[in-house]
């Protein structure tokens, strides 16, 4: 006992641990049925989804980075307090688990000719000893993934992910820092309260989900006019349900294989958003150029038979800066193609997936699009209301407007004149003095509730502000 406890006492824990593993490495064969290397692509299934291992592995090892580590990547995006390290080409992690030593590689291929820039692929290669493969596979790999999911609960930074044509068509991502909350959202009280709820439900329900045979998503339709709050109504529901958003320009995707590689490399627990999703109408002839209201895209609807229907979506690109209605066609991506993943087979590939789509115009979409179960909730957002007024005053003058010897006649006004909630936040913001603000906010409601009066507003006039 007195040797061991001067041993102890005498000889530097590193000294002793390097000591032992001499021992152990000179009277003990260590690993009698040789080592088993595991590969972890940070894409599965040839490039279609994420890998949730390699993700995870990424975040777990990060925190494991010794002194010994020779070159290290270290980034730091704004609105984050830490450093974010990681890791180099064939940089080593090691680790211990149930007495199993564990080494990690980590490996980065950008290819080897400069000249043909293809994506970066990279992938972990763990190490372990045979015996312990199913120790590693059955309770190492799951405690990783929990662990990580631990640590992102607990500092969740929402993402905005966007597809960067540059980086080979994957989705890339910056936080996501929007102030908006259902809070500071004029919206109906009525409405706001049936979106949370519809939301709440969502979130509890994954068993019952998987016994009514349904895909755990839901899928909500903003419409409205521009400036009613439909981009601040995503924002919203992605800081209240804590989810990412995927944001997703359907002008930037080829064809429907290539939609269907990004929406399944997109991470359960999050919103796919495809704003402005508005319908072009039907179209004639297919081989004619077209001419839509978007220039981005549009669906068409065609009969090949009178038993069977199908759709189609053409891409229109503007072939002359002259003439703004000359567009040609080039074929893009369908409107099956996208209904498949909302409701179709593709569909189940996730969980816990919100999807919205918004659109300035309802009645252009396609009947599709808006057959029940397709979007479970049509969300109208309207012109400012009085109780929207009532939330806007708040916000931007910081008290209750109904004090103000204004405010009785600018919540009479505000309806009839049809304005939208943008507007209004714009005339508020133009003095930090309420008497000022309220004042500004009146007169241009009086403007505009007598234009309302001499002239309802035409289909035409409300193409004009969407576009
Ligand atoms: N309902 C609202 N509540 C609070 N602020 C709003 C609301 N609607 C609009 N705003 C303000 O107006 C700005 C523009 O709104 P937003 O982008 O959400 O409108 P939108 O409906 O998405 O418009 P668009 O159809 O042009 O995309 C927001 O940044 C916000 O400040
Ligand atoms: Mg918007």
């Amino acid at each position: 006992m007195l040797l061991q406890t001067a041993f102890n006492t005498l000889i530097p824990h590193e000294l002793r641990s390097y000591l032992f593993h001499l021992i152990r490495k000179w009277f003990f064969k260590p690993h009698p049925n040789g080592l088993l290397t595991l590969v972890f692509d940070d894409n599965s299934s040839g490039g279609y989804a994420r890998n949730e291992i390699y993700d995870a592995a990424e975040a777990y090892l990060a925190t494991k980075i010794s002194n010994k580590a020779d070159c290290l990547r270290v980034t730091k995006t704004p609105g984050n307090k830490n450093l974010i390290l990681s890791f180099e080409d064939n940089e080593k992690i090691y680790d211990e688990f149930k007495g199993v030593d564990l080494s990690w590689r980590f490996h980065r291929n950008t290819g080897s000719d400069p000249n043909k820039p293809t994506p970066e692929k990279r992938c972990f290669h763990l190490t372990l000893p045979k015996q312990d493969k199913d120790l590693i596979l059955g309770s190492y790999i799951p405690f990783i993934i929990e662990t990580v999911k631990r640590m992102r609960n607990n500092e969740r930074v929402l993402k905005i992910h966007t597809i960067d044509r540059y980086s080979g068509g994957k989705w890339t991502n910056v936080n996501l820092k929007h102030p908006a909350t259902f809070d500071t959202l004029a919206m109906e009280p009525s409405l706001k309260e049936a979106v949370i709820a519809d939301m709440e439900r969502f979130r509890c329900r994954k068993d019952f989900y998987k016994r009514v045979g349904r895909a755990w998503k839901r899928g909500y339709l903003l419409y409205g006019p521009p400036g009613t709050g439909k981009s601040s109504l995503i924002a919203s529901m992605a800081n209240y349900m804590k989810f990412d958003i995927y944001d997703l320009q359907l002008s930037s995707i080829s064809d429907d294989s290539e939609l269907r590689r990004v929406l399944l490399a997109t991470a359960n627990r999050s919103i796919l958003v495809i704003e402005d999703i508005d319908c072009g109408g039907d179209l004639p002839d297919r081989k004619t150029a077209q001419v839509c209201n978007n220039p981005k895209f549009c669906f068409r609807f065609h009969s090949v038979s009178p038993q069977e229907t199908t759709f189609d979506a053409v891409f229109l690109v503007q072939t002359s800066n002259a003439n703004h209605n000359a567009y040609t066609r080039k074929p893009k991506i369908t409107l099956s193609g996208l209904l498949n993943f909302i409701d179709g087979l593709w569909s189940s590939c996730g969980d816990e997936r919100i999807i919205v789509f918004t659109t300035n115009h309802k009645d252009r979409l396609d009947s599709a699009l808006l057959r029940p179960g397709r979007m479970d909730m049509h969300i109208h957002m309207s012109y400012c209301t009085s109780q929207g007024l009532k939330v806007l005053v708040q916000n931007y003058l910081g008290r209750d407007g109904g004090t103000h010897k204004l405010y009785g006649e600018i919540e009479r006004l505000i309806e009839d004149a049809q304005v939208t909630p943008a507007q209004v936040a714009e005339k508020l913001m133009t003095s930090d003095d309420a008497d000022v603000a309220l004042d500004e906010l009146l007169n241009f409601l009086m403007v505009k509730g007598g234009e309302a009066t001499e002239t309802t507003k035409t289909d035409s006039e409300i193409d004009e502000e969407c576009d």
